[in-house]
């Protein structure tokens, strides 16, 4: 099954970061989330109750970086992918996570995280 429901771009202002100076404001980080998920059902029955609803999904990751202050774009990446295929029963995750513009002369740095199935 390849089938997959995307949110790209996700924009989210986090407390995040290895430096005493970061950890004073906010920094902007950009998210694209890959899920794996069966969209058959959805895709017959129209009902969004089948789909994996990703403006739940987007919601989960902002109340996330609300409570949470992680050093490492790492831990916000394990973390995330953790909650999300528990709480939605995701089967698997690839979640890219961009700081831009952080290091002069570079545009973004950032990691990417894949746990559970995209097969
Ligand atoms: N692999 C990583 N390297 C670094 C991170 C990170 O989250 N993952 N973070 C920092 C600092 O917080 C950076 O954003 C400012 O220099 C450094 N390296």
């Amino acid at each position: 099954m390849s089938d997959r429901v995307l949110i790209e771009g996700l924009a989210v202002d986090a407390v995040i970061g290895v430096y005493d100076w970061e950890r004073e404001i906010q920094q902007r980080l950009e998210l694209d989330l890959t899920l794996a998920w069966d969209n058959r059902t959805p895709g017959h029955s129209d009902r969004v109750d089948d789909a994996l609803d990703y403006a739940a999904v987007t919601a989960t990751v902002r109340d996330w970086f609300a409570d949470n202050q992680p050093e490492l774009l790492e831990a916000a990446g394990e973390a995330l992918a953790a909650l999300i295929r528990d709480r939605f029963g995701v089967p698997g995750v690839r979640l890219v996570i961009r700081k831009p513009g952080i290091l002069p002369g570079v545009r973004n740095v950032g990691v990417v995280i894949e746990r559970g199935s995209l097969a």
